[in-house]
């Protein structure tokens, strides 16, 4: 969905809470009579299973999301996702069906697996996860212990569980909701190994759900947040499945155990590019739930008085406040912008590998992995600053902060823990510069590496701030090369060498990956705002110098380092921010009312269309279950002795 259907006409709710007839949400079977924070955690699960059957099969109805309908529609994703924001205040147990599961059946499968398993998965006949990391490895997917070991006598694949740290440990729906799942394993024909493969693998029959014989499963446990998600573990006893159970769009291997290998051994890594990418979107998604929750607070929250003989003021009228939150509506539009954009870069590098050009694959790797990242790093950060920015309301389940905190803080581990993502894209810039310095040409977002002009003279515009990110970015680089190069020639490995210098790549990383952000959001606004309305445009831009002056003054250390700014350029850039609050300031309402954003999706006390803030808090308070009975019998069995000195 485009920044401008975002922000004044999406199709698929009517403009802010009003409810309409035949709407997945006017299902009250939906929703929870008791507030889920207040049940056990099997209860929690239970409930999630009862209200994903429903919900499913709303969707099912009202979105013909069946055979046919495709899983990798953006637009069809992003609407689920925020749909499911209003019947979980966590994930749902099955996230991983639609999320992962498909997707690799998708992506990996060939036409006939596809034909047969999509058709299966997509009605839901099967349900499904997708199962890699291990109790003992996460990042490190090359160190995976689980084998599937090819049978050429019966044309089956064993696979096994060595060890412990073998066990598959985090799959989401894997404890007791799914009875499939995508097992990533390496895989082993008579005796020779050829790298980590997918296999689709029964786990539970398909009538009575009981495991599998060989198959051990169960649920890991609670954790921070995502408490309905049902991750599990997995281990095998050599657990037999027949040939045709390997994904084999890219790897092959034949009847008689020939190995045919695909073009490139990482396209067995293609169902992590594809979730990270949707993960920016979802990122953004978490950014205008919480931005909204926030800022429609601060405009009811009255306290304290700006001026000793006025009324208690709104809080959003405190210019601190506004600095805490007005970055948060134009963080949730700069990565939906970008989300959009790296989407369109995702199906058309996709696109060319289906007629087998691989040659931008690296940088749609590099990509996913630092726009993952910067967006999973900033909206954790963003959200935490929201639930913070509400005061001791925003500490309530009932606002719905912590969830959303849970939610957003999750991301930053899964789907590769962002660290390492952003050595990974460190080590396509380290490529790069080594490949530029050759006179080699580059790939079109790291082509600015190679500007050898001289620094110029630096200019307080969004033009000047791009362009200082792109310095920045690029001395940090060369800083890199050149610490390795040194370390190298004084005889360090080259990978002791990387080790060494990975605090400043990882820094070269994010700073590179702020460059692209700022230069998207900018250009992309740019191109929507032509078919605006002249306020609206104007607004928009107000927003994208905002992002642009915000991250320039956070950066300033790395701006004085690697550009001409000077003093009088950083004064001049804070004025520039705190004018730019004062203008947007008056349209902070609507501009979250414009994220169009439900009630029933924003499930908080605190950010409620009707703005009855107190009223809804006190409903909520009175469905804690402790409010059921005047006394309760801990009183009579532990207090009242205690007090009267029996106990
Ligand atoms: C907000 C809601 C949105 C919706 C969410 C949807 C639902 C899903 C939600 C949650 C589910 C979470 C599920 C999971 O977490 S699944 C498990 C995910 N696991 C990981 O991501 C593991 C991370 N580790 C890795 O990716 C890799 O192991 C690695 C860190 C990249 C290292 O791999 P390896 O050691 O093999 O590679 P090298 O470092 O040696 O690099 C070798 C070359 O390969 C290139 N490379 C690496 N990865 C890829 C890739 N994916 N595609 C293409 N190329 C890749 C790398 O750049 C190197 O290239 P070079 O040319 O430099 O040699
Ligand atoms: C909520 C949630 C849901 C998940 N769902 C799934 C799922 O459905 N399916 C699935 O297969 N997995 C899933 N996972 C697992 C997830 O993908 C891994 O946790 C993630 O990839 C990180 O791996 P790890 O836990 O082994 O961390 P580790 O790799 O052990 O990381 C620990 C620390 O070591 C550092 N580190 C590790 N390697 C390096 C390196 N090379 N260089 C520098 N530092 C390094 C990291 O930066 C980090 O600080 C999920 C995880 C979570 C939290």
């Amino acid at each position: 969905m485009g920044l401008v259907d975002q922000l004044v006409n999406q199709p698929h709710y009517t403009l802010v809470n009003q409810p309409r007839e035949n709407d997945i949400l006017s299902h009250k079977e939906l929703f929870d009579s008791i507030p889920e924070e207040y049940l056990s955690h099997k209860e929690k699960y239970e409930n999630a299973i009862r209200k994903t059957v429903l919900y499913y099969r709303l969707m099912q109805k009202y979105q013909n999301y069946k055979e046919g309908s495709t899983i990798l529609d953006e637009t069809r994703a992003n609407y689920r996702n925020l749909v499911s924001f209003a019947v979980f205040k966590d994930y749902p147990p099955l996230m991983l069906h639609n999320g992962m599961f498909i997707p690799a059946i998708a992506g990996q499968g060939t036409p006939e697996q596809q034909k047969h398993w999509l058709k299966r998965a997509k009605n839901m006949e099967i349900l499904g996860t997708y199962a890699q990391t291990e109790l003992g490895h996460g990042t490190f997917i090359r160190g995976l212990e689980t084998t599937a070991e090819y049978d050429p006598s019966t044309e089956e694949f064993v696979l096994h569980s060595p060890t412990l740290t073998s066990y598959k440990w985090w799959p989401g729906g894997l404890g007791h909701t799914v009875n499939y799942c995508v097992v990533m394993a390496q895989l082993y024909i008579r005796g020779r190994h050829h790298g980590m493969q997918p296999f689709l693998v029964q786990l539970r029959d398909e009538a009575t759900h009981m495991p599998l014989p060989g198959v051990k499963l169960g649920e890991i446990g609670a954790k921070l947040g995502l408490s309905t998600v049902n991750n599990g573990f997995l281990a095998f006893e050599h657990h037999r499945i027949p040939r045709d159970r390997m994904l084999m769009k890219n790897a092959q291997v034949l009847k008689d155990g020939t190995f045919v290998a695909g073009p490139s051994s990482k396209l067995a890594y293609g169902t992590m590019i594809y979730v990270r990418v949707i993960i920016v979107n979802g990122m953004a998604n978490l950014m205008a739930k919480a931005a909204t929750i926030a800022v429609r607070y601060s405009a009811v929250r009255r306290q304290s008085q700006i001026k000793p003989s006025e009324p208690e003021c709104q809080i959003l009228d405190y210019v601190t406040q506004q600095h805490k939150l007005l970055i948060c509506i134009a963080t949730s539009l700069a990565f939906s912008t970008c989300a959009r954009w790296l989407w369109d870069v995702y199906t058309g590098v996709m696109g060319q590998m289906e007629s087998g050009n691989m040659d931008h694959l690296p940088e749609l790797h590099a990509l996913a992995c630092s726009l993952k990242v910067v967006s999973t790093m900033d909206v954790s950060g963003l959200v935490e600053r929201c639930r913070l920015a509400c005061g001791g309301h925003g500490f309530m389940h009932s606002s719905n902060l912590p969830y959303t905190y849970g939610l957003a803080t999750a991301a930053c581990t899964y789907e590769g823990e962002n660290t390492v993502l952003l050595l990974q894209t460190a080590r396509s810039l380290v490529k790069a510069w080594q490949k530029g310095s050759k006179g080699k040409p580059l790939s079109p977002t790291e082509a600015y590496l190679m500007d050898k002009s001289p620094v110029p003279k630096w200019e307080n515009t969004l033009d000047g701030i791009i362009a200082g990110f792109r310095r920045v970015s690029a001395g940090k680089v060369q800083d890199c090369v050149s610490k390795i190069d040194k370390l190298v020639k004084m005889g360090t490995s080259y990978e002791d060498a990387w080790n060494q210098t990975s605090v400043r790549l990882v820094a070269a990383s994010e700073a590179h990956s702020r460059a692209v952000i700022l230069a998207t959001f900018r250009s992309e606004v740019s191109r929507a705002a032509a078919a605006l309305s002249p306020p609206l445009s104007r607004v928009l831009h107000q927003l994208v110098h905002l992002y642009c002056v915000y991250w320039a003054l956070e950066r300033l250390g790395d701006l004085l380092l690697y550009t001409s700014i000077a003093e009088r350029d950083v004064q001049e850039l804070q004025q520039q921010y705190e004018d730019l609050l004062q203008k947007i300031r008056p349209n902070a309402v609507g501009l979250v009312d414009a994220f169009d954003l439900r009630d029933e999706i924003l499930n908080s006390t605190l950010g409620a269309y009707d703005g009855r803030v107190y009223e809804r808090l006190m409903e909520e308070a009175l469905k804690s279950p402790l409010n059921a009975e005047p006394v309760n019998q801990s009183f009579h069995q532990y207090l009242k002795p205690f007090m009267h000195g029996k106990l």
